[in-house]
């Protein structure tokens, strides 16, 4: 079984694929199962204006030991331009993100670091909100390494979109039944707020 230097769990709304993450699936559970995770998904929402999230990947570091290493969240079922929420709590830690390089025009960016180094440093303070979007996923990679010397527990919250496979069909359909999988979209996402409020 494939393991990852951090604890990790997933809630995702129903229907919802599971979380792969090169060949690695966190137990899941539902926005029922823990309902304090609601209210901070309503929270989000209010901060985020027009934003509708309906997964969350919880990650637990129990020291400075464990880390995420550099990748982007850039799966196919987040869309080209993912917006991602990620709260933190706990132990302050070190977010790093590097440019990607582009090798040839038309190559998707890889994660190696990029030739002039374009790197920037964020501390994540207990109760911050940092938010990727845009192409975030698409030019750039994200680490929070390991720091020894921050020996606290740390619990960071990222809830993202995931597409369900409607919404993926939609993409190559022609333009009437893209219509139509928008609109069984649009109320399935009003059902979901509904069932979290
Ligand atoms: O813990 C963090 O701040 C980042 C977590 C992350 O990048 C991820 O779960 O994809
Ligand atoms: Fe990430």
């Amino acid at each position: 079984m494939v393991s990852v230097p951090r604890d990790t769990c997933y809630v995702a709304s129903e229907g919802l694929p599971e979380y792969k993450y090169s060949g690695y699936r966190p137990p899941t559970h539902s926005w029922n199962d823990y309902p304090p995770l609601k209210l901070i998904l309503n929270a989000v929402h209010e901060a985020l204006p027009g934003s509708t999230f309906n997964s969350l990947l919880l990650n637990k570091y129990k020291s400075g030991n464990d880390y995420v290493g550099w990748h982007s969240d850039d799966e196919k079922l987040y869309g080209d331009t993912p917006v991602i929420a990620s709260i933190s709590f706990g132990c302050e830690r070190e977010f790093l993100l590097r440019k990607k390089i582009r090798r040839i025009s038309r190559e998707k960016p890889s994660c190696t670091r990029s030739a002039n180094k374009e790197q920037h440093s964020f501390i994540l303070k207990h109760g911050s909100l940092l938010v990727m979007r845009g192409y975030t996923q698409r030019d750039w990679a994200h680490s929070v390494p390991k720091r020894t010397k921050a020996n606290g527990l740390r619990i960071n919250l990222t809830f993202r979109y995931v597409y369900c496979e409607l919404e993926q069909l939609s993409r190559f359909r022609e333009p009437k039944i893209q219509e139509l999988t928008k609109t069984i979209q649009k109320e399935k996402n009003a059902e979901v707020k509904k069932e979290n409020n």
